[in-house]
């Protein structure tokens, strides 16, 4: 039973998931790079050159193909993989599922540091765009977000690693 950590571009699913597999003792796979390295291309380059559908596509794929694993991973999902094809109830089937909630506001400045070239569908967007762009995603997609096992709240992110174990184990041995 792996853990899957979903939620919003900017929620931490990456750096959280690394950090937790470090914790845990366990294997860390994020999903992009796997996808990358199947494709041989890009995700910049993917959403160019083979559109979102083929994407969402390869990204169901793949998210099948490492859960394929005997041995317990970490997974970091992309922001989008819970809302497309049965990827929620095959992430749910196969293990635990850890929605990493943040407000846009927060996801905002958190993204607004970095490089956005490399998230296709924020790229080249103004703050406010940004925004709006995360809040009425977040609303489109919160109803797949939601079908997760275990909802929390990031903060700190030595504090965060330390509680989220803490609350998946708790949850797995109430299963
Ligand atoms: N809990 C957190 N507190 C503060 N900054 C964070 C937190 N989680 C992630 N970040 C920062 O936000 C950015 C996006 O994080 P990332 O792990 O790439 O998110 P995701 O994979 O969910 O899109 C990174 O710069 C990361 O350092
Ligand atoms: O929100 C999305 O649909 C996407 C989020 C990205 O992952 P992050 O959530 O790690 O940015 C990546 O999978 C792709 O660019 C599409
Ligand atoms: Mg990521």
């Amino acid at each position: 039973m792996h853990i899957y950590l979903i939620g919003m571009p900017g929620a931490g699913k990456t750096t959280l998931g690394r950090q937790l597999a470090a914790t845990l003792n366990l294997p860390f796979i994020d999903l992009d790079e796997a996808i990358e390295k199947q494709a041989g291309l890009t995700i910049p380059q993917l959403f160019e050159q083979k559109g979102e559908a083929y994407f969402r596509q390869l990204e169901s794929e793949v998210l099948k193909t490492v859960s394929d694993s005997a041995e317990r991973l970490v997974i970091a999902t992309g922001g989008g993989t819970p809302c497309f094809s049965d990827n929620m109830a095959f992430m749910n089937k196969n293990g635990t599922t850890v929605y990493l909630r943040t407000e846009p506001d927060v996801l905002v400045q958190r993204l607004l540091n970095q490089e956005l070239s490399q998230r296709p569908l924020l790229k080249g967007k103004s703050e406010t765009e940004l925004l709006a762009y995360l809040t009425q995603t977040i609303t489109a997609r919160q109803p797949f977000y939601l079908q997760a096992g275990i909802i929390f709240e990031a903060r700190d992110n030595m504090q965060a690693v330390a509680q989220l174990s803490a609350f998946i184990s708790r949850f797995e041995s109430s299963c």
